[in-house]
């Protein structure tokens, strides 16, 4: 990775609250342009909120976001929607249209941001069904016609529609064989190397962990429990990191990649 610190991406001092239950603490933290980001946690840890507040769908109670070095609260609507062109958030579960094609589905950011002509859009949506690495006549098909990996190459596909710099994912892999999930991920890093893409991504899958992400946040007990690369976390005296990566699954993980060494 280039090792450029700018900061896509500024979290500082961030609490959330919904009514008496506190979500975060005091939790800051830089995510790098060109970076892959992971955030990890147990479940309830207020990881997708941390994400959906980045991705601007919901506020803090306190602290700042900043992203592209502008301080989410204090945009209009207007600025945020100009903002939102920048970056895209892809859901658990792809959020395909399922009355459109594969090809309209990718289009329909185009149609929807830019004056571009019908035949232009569409040949900008054929190139990027081609860059997630679906061959092209997916793109004629319906969402229901596709596999779970294919309509995730699909979603991938429309979030990167209108070229955007960072990349936010919510659980990518959730609902794929592993094979399928690994190719995931390596469509993920691709992405990053040829477009210098940042991503960020909310994963419970220790694999893809292991695989694609350069820094990890770990959150617990509603603060920022650890910020290191996974190696380093997977290393920590921290009970409950330890037994986050100690655990069945992460010891798995743990040893492959021990062995494999990244
Ligand atoms: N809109 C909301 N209103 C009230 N409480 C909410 C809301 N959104 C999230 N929460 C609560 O915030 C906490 C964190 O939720 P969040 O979905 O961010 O956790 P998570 O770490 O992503 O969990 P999981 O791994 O299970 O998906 C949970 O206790 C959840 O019930």
């Amino acid at each position: 990775m280039d090792k450029e610190l700018e900061a896509v991406v500024k979290v500082q001092n961030l609490y959330t609250r919904f009514g008496e239950a506190v979500v975060h603490k005091d939790i800051s933290f830089d995510i790098h342009r060109g970076e892959i980001f992971a955030i990890i946690g147990g479940s309830g840890s207020g990881k997708s909120t941390l994400l959906r507040e980045i991705a601007t769908l919901n506020s803090p109670s306190s602290g700042t976001i900043q992203i592209f070095g502008k301080p989410l609260k204090d945009l209009n609507e207007k600025e945020i929607l100009k903002l939102r062109t920048r970056f895209a958030m892809m859901f658990q579960q792809g959020a395909l249209f399922g009355s459109f094609t594969v090809l309209e589905n990718v289009a329909l950011p185009l149609k929807e941001h830019t004056d571009l002509s019908s035949k232009f859009i569409n040949e900008l949506a054929l190139q990027k069904i081609e860059l997630v690495g679906l061959p092209l006549d997916a793109a004629v098909k319906f969402p229901r016609e596709l596999s779970g990996g294919m309509i995730k190459r699909a979603a991938v596909a429309r979030s990167l529609a209108l070229d955007p710099e960072l990349l936010l994912l919510d659980e990518p892999g959730s609902g794929l064989d592993p094979v399928s999930a690994s190719a995931l991920d390596e469509l993920i890093l691709s992405l990053r190397e040829s477009l210098n893409l940042t991503v960020v991504l909310v994963t419970h899958d220790l694999g893809s962990l292991w695989r694609v992400a350069d820094r990890v946040a770990f959150l617990g007990e509603k603060i920022l429990l650890g910020l290191d690369t996974v190696a380093n976390l997977a290393h920590s005296s921290e009970p409950q990191l330890r037994a986050y990566f100690r655990g069945a699954r992460g010891h798995l993980a743990y040893q492959e990649n021990t062995w494999t060494q990244k």
